[in-house]
């Protein structure tokens, strides 16, 4: 057959979301190809769906598929993979990535699709360099190469515990059942499937359709202990575990410094967020910043020392996304004087918002909570609530952020066996615009000294801690103050 597709007129549609018809389209214009494989398109249409189906059914991520042709194959798994999934595809044959690259082009699903021409047994071996592993591997190329390629890829750890390969054409025929077959492909087939089922690695089931289609799950070996430490808690591995997809969050204060981290943070780890501010002008500009980053997000203006305000907020989160998982309660005042100069008006205005701000916010979004049975409440402490930051003078935050400690590990205590947890982050000095005011600037240096760490905490430097503790991974954790800042408290 000569290898060229070259009677083949792309004549791609405008709209290209049904890839597969496409090819079936061209295929059956293009008589070399379709006189080369007997009933291709109808075994095509089968074999497509089958994939599909497979990678729904084992939830692949990165696929590998030895032996391309047309790409339908390729194609109709990328169209089962999800966005971020990849699929890598090796064909021998230049010319055939040449048919299909521009069909993947057009396709939405094209851009999960990875060619890579040559020897199949030379792309496996750079795969491998690369440390690639796969959830699924079809092989579906030269017959005589099965066992080679099987082995190559169990030998490197190339396909995950649990992952799949899926074999085609494996009874070839039935020759591999005839004991005087004298035909190469069918003597090979035999030999594959018969060190395939004395492989202990793997589970193996031959399925007698069409041509013979084989499956193979990779399973654990016997030594392994198989509980959730070696499969993860149901199944998901750690950073899974941190993950936040589905989960609603509100963060006060997230107009700017530490609350617009927090923000950012649980929006990348995949949460819903409400950036609340007293400012709606920068609550709207976070919320522009997470829109561009894909976050889903809403800003509310409130003051969270005004009841009213603090149950507006837990009304609008909840009439827009029906639930409240994540409440961050981050937002603070400090002012400074002498302990012997305080005036009741700033003691009064710190403890309305430091305190009895955030004890409102708890009590109103942990109502929600409770009722739901889960919620994870975060508050914003301070280091100073375990010792006192000198030389500034601020009885008054210091005495505010050790009651949002003991507010904390009350409610922890109070709510953890109706699913709620409540802890608590306690920064030490961070470097956002406050502490760059004319008076504590020139206290820098003297922190600096106190700080083992050797520099002042950045925003980012907290961001972890609050996807901890919004996350499933933190279920154990309740009344906790979780205290980052560089070593300074142990001076
Ligand atoms: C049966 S077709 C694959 C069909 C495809 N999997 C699908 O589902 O649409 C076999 C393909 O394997 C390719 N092939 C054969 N030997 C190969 C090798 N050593 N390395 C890479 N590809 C090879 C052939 O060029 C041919 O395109």
């Amino acid at each position: 057959m000569e290898k060229s597709l070259s009677n083949i007129t792309y004549d791609i549609p405008p709209v290209p979301d049904t890839p597969v018809e496409v090819i079936v389209d061209l295929l059956t214009k293009a008589q070399d190809i379709a006189s080369y494989c007997d009933n291709m398109i109808s075994d095509l249409f089968l074999a497509g769906q089958t994939l599909k189906m497979l990678i729904h059914m084992s939830q692949a991520k990165r696929v590998l598929e030895i032996g391309m042709f047309t790409g339908y194959g390729a194609l109709s798994m990328a169209e089962a993979l999800p966005q971020d999934g990849r699929l890598v595809a090796c064909e021998l044959e230049p010319y055939l990535k040449e048919f299909a690259q521009p069909i993947f082009d057009k396709s939405p699903h094209g851009k999960k699709i990875n060619v890579k021409t040559g020897n199949a047994m030379e792309t496996l071996k750079e795969l491998a360099t690369a440390g690639e592993q796969f959830d699924m591997v079809f092989i579906d190329a030269d017959k005589n190469n099965y066992i080679n390629y099987y082995k190559f890829i169990m030998d490197n750890n190339m396909l995950r515990l649990g992952g799949v390969i899926c074999i085609d054409n494996s009874l070839f025929k039935a020759r591999v059942y005839l004991n005087d077959t004298t035909d190469s492909n069918g003597l090979a087939l035999r030999e594959f499937n018969q060190f395939v089922s004395n492989d202990p690695r793997v589970e193996q089931v031959i399925v007698p359709l069409r041509d013979g289609l084989t499956l193979i799950r990779r399973v654990p070996p016997c030594k392994i202990t198989d509980d959730e430490v070696f499969r993860g808690v149901t199944g998901r591995f750690i950073l899974d575990r941190m993950r936040l997809d589905g989960k609603v969050a509100y963060v006060t204060g997230a107009g700017q410094g530490i609350g617009r981290a927090f923000a950012h943070a649980l929006g990348e780890a995949g949460a819903k967020v409400a950036v609340v501010d007293l400012d709606g002008a920068k609550a709207e500009t976070v919320v522009e910043e997470l829109f561009l980053k894909g976050i889903n997000a809403i800003s509310i203006t409130a003051d969270i020392s005004k009841s009213d305000d603090v149950q507006r907020m837990i009304d609008t989160i909840v009439s827009k996304w029906g639930v409240i998982h994540i409440g961050c309660n981050n937002a603070g005042i400090n002012m400074n004087s002498a302990s012997e100069d305080t005036s009741l008006e700033e003691w009064d205005k710190t403890f309305h918002v430091n305190l009895r701000g955030t004890f409102m916010c708890c009590q109103a979004a942990g109502r929600v909570m409770l009722k739901q049975g889960y919620g994870k409440i975060i508050n914003t402490a301070s280091m100073a609530s375990l010792i006192v930051p000198h030389p500034q003078k601020q009885l008054s935050y210091n005495t505010s952020k050790a009651g949002v400690v003991k507010l904390t590990q009350t409610l922890g205590a109070e709510w953890a066996d109706r699913g709620v947890r409540v802890n608590c982050i306690s920064p030490g000095i961070v470097d956002t615009p406050l502490i760059h005011s004319e008076s504590l600037r020139p206290l820098v240096q003297r922190w600096l000294s106190d700080i083992p760490a050797g520099r002042l905490a950045q925003v980012t430097d907290l961001q972890a801690a609050v996807v901890y503790l919004a996350s499933d991974a933190s279920d154990y954790m309740t009344g906790h103050n979780l205290v980052i800042e560089g070593g300074q408290s142990l001076w």
